[in-house]
């Protein structure tokens, strides 16, 4: 069993109250420029006590939910959901007891809080280690309601106000033992029940103690168009904390005596061959270092020292895919990347489309984020002499969405 605390996302509902939109559901609706899914699966791939992550899925919504998520499909466990939040719980619960590491602990969580933050995640999960109701307890964070609440009679008239006292709404990520909620779900359907509206309620029906810990007022669900709007101008204000940040690169090698040269990942006929352990691709060997400096993780010979036998001859898109990889473990989405090559032949131009392309599949970038240039060095000095060729880039990444 492991330590890690196990996470449910549920994200297969239609967000009809919501309404239509171009993007899906709600869940994949773009807030601060991403899908809500991935300001929430953000907010607890970057929580330490975190280990494993099943996302649930609507059966229509892989490609949405991969557009979503990008590379960060590979932190999660998918599994479809059902009709019911419900039965989308308890499918999410069911592939999370079948893990090799198993956690005793799951937090089950609406993929539409996507505000969910890092103390209140922390007091559910205190809450439920703390548990002393025999192991079978859980937690669920909680606000006071703070409106009078009315009851309405069928013609709109008030029919009585109920006392707001001990009242509070619940919300999410609600914590458990993992054994004790899945046996409560099991119980729950096998007894025909799929009307309960959240997994605190499956288990009180099944008799656990579960206590209210404080949640948070930013911790919405969003439910309704206007609380996507909201959601959305909310994350506008905080764009000055943004952390864009810019590297560059720059790589040259010799040419030699060849046949063809490879430039951005494109190889081309030349009458000489660019010198070099790799395939001596300059254009991609400048883009990776200029991916690493965004995040200050060294550059391409700290990843790939031109000493390991390993990378001779290797294909350069490799090096830059790693790079990606780091950026991307280190929270970052890359914005645009641009190289330049410097050389007075081969002729660039030609193949320029087809290296924007490469570079565009590699970096999982659009098109019109992907820059190739080329200029000649007016047959100044070595490069001017064709004794080699230089490449520099640009990459710009955004890191810290999340927070
Ligand atoms: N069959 C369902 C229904 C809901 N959910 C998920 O449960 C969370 C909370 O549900 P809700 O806000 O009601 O979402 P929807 O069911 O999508 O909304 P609506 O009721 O407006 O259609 C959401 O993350 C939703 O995707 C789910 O995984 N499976
Ligand atoms: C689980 C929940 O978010 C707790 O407040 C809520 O019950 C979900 O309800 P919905 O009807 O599925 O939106």
């Amino acid at each position: 069993m492991s330590d890690g605390v196990g996470v449910i996302l549920v994200a297969a509902g239609r967000g009809e109250r919501a309404g239509i939109s171009t993007e899906g559901p709600k869940q994949y609706r773009r807030i601060g420029g991403r899908a809500v899914l991935a300001h929430t699966l953000d907010a607890f791939r970057s929580h330490p006590a975190v280990g494993a992550i099943v996302l649930v899925v609507h059966p229509d919504d892989q490609t949405l939910c991969e557009a979503a998520l990008g590379a960060a499909m590979e932190a999660v466990h998918l599994v479809t959901g059902g009709a019911e939040r419900q039965v989308s719980v308890r499918r999410g619960l069911e592939r999370l007891a079948a893990l090799n590491d198993a956690p005793e602990i799951v937090l089950v969580h609406d993929a539409v809080r996507p505000f969910v933050d890092r103390a209140t995640i922390d007091r559910v999960i205190e809450a439920v280690r703390a548990d002393n109701g025999g192991g079978g307890g859980g937690a669920i964070p909680a606000m006071p309601i703070a409106d009078t609440i009315k009851r309405a009679a069928a013609d709109g008239t008030i029919a009585g106000t109920v006392s707001r006292s001990g009242l509070y709404g619940a919300q999410t990520p609600q914590g458990f033992h993992l054994d004790a909620i899945r046996a409560a779900h099991a119980a729950a359907a096998e007894s025909g029940r799929s009307d309960f509206t959240d997994d605190a309620s499956i288990a009180e029906w099944a008799g656990a103690r579960v206590v209210l810990v404080e949640g948070a007022a930013d911790n919405v669900k969003l439910t309704t168009r206007e609380d996507i709007a909201r959601a959305d101008a909310k994350l506008k204000d905080r764009h000055p904390m943004i952390d864009v940040r810019t590297g560059n690169g720059y790589d040259v090698h010799r040419l030699v005596p060849g046949d063809h040269v490879t430039l951005c990942g494109v190889r081309i006929a030349h009458d000489q061959a660019l010198d070099g352990h790799s395939d001596a691709d300059v254009g991609l060997h400048a883009l990776t270092d200029a991916l690493l400096a965004t995040c200050g993780a060294g550059d391409i010979g700290d990843h790939f020292p031109p000493s390991d036998p390993q990378w001779r001859g290797m294909a350069s898109h490799v090096f830059v895919e790693r790079a990606v990889a780091i950026v991307a473990e280190k929270g970052g989405r890359i914005m645009n990347a641009d190289v330049s090559l410097i050389c007075e032949a081969p002729k660039i131009a030609p193949h320029r489309e087809a290296m924007r392309a490469k570079i565009a599949a590699i970096t999982g970038l659009a098109m019109d984020r992907v820059s190739v240039k080329a200029t000649t060095n007016e047959q100044l000095g070595f490069l001017g002499r064709r004794e080699g060729i230089a490449a520099i880039a640009t990459a710009s990444v955004v890191y810290g969405e999340a927070q």
